[in-house]
């Protein structure tokens, strides 16, 4: 589903380039739920950015199904991140000036749906993650679990092909990080999604069915 070839990336500081990324090799198949874990700065989230097709300054190849994305212009590039890709973050980001059900429909409407066609596929979604009642409120309102679930909606409201998944249990205490992590489980395991990601704590590593390691840009695989 996902090859990178030979990925390279640098960062200039002070008229000096760091490589960040260095000949990361990865493939990534449907229904993965693959971890990358390592060292704060070890280029962990600039590995997810390139795969969410939010940064395209970068050497090698990154194919998606068979097809090269890495000549996309960016356009291109924001119309595969609409539709293939769903981002879940550590701090959530919903928009605070919006409830619940409107986040959650905002990729649809990006999408072109119209509102009447949302309401009832947002309802759906809430309700099976366990949030039904709350569509009505602002996410201020819920707890930090509560709105990760929330978070967990929009990114799989459209059918994304993937997830991207930054330190999602990394506000959370332990208990609401079990809840988070059973989420993506059941919806990995249920319903075939493919998932990718980074944390730093070992306890989330045992849900998924693949680990890689960052250390200085480099990628290597555990054996398991
Ligand atoms: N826009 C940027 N400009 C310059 N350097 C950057 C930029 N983004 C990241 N870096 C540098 O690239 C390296 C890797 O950063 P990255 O955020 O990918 O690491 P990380 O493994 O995700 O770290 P953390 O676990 O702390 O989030 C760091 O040394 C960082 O300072």
């Amino acid at each position: 589903m996902i090859k990178l070839e030979k990925i390279g990336k640098s960062y200039k500081a002070d008229n000096e380039w760091i490589p960040v990324l260095k000949n990361v090799e990865m493939e990534v198949n449907q229904g993965d739920f693959l971890a990358i874990m390592g060292p704060s700065g070890s280029g962990k989230s600039t590995l997810l950015n390139l795969i969410g097709f939010v940064d395209r300054n970068y050497e090698g190849n990154y194919f998606l199904e068979g097809n090269i994305v890495t000549s996309k212009n960016d356009a291109d590039l924001s119309k595969l991140r609409n539709q293939r890709v769903g981002f879940v973050f550590q701090q959530f980001n919903l928009i605070e000036t919006l409830t619940i059900e409107e986040n959650v429909e905002l990729p649809l409407l990006y999408d072109g749906w119209s509102y009447r066609e949302t309401k009832s596929k947002v309802l759906e979604l809430l309700e099976k993650l366990g949030i039904g009642d709350k569509g009505k409120k602002m996410p201020k309102q819920l707890s930090g679990g509560q709105q990760q679930r929330a978070a967990i909606a929009r990114a799989i409201i459209n059918n994304p092909d993937f997830i991207l998944a930054d330190e999602p249990t990394g506000a959370l205490d332990t208990q609401t990080s079990n809840d988070i992590m059973n989420v993506f489980k059941q919806l990995n395991e249920e319903e075939g999604v493919t998932i990718i990601l980074v944390t730093h704590d070992p306890t989330t590593v045992k849900y998924c069915n693949r680990v890689v390691h960052m250390q200085d840009g480099i990628l290597t695989e555990e054996v398991r």
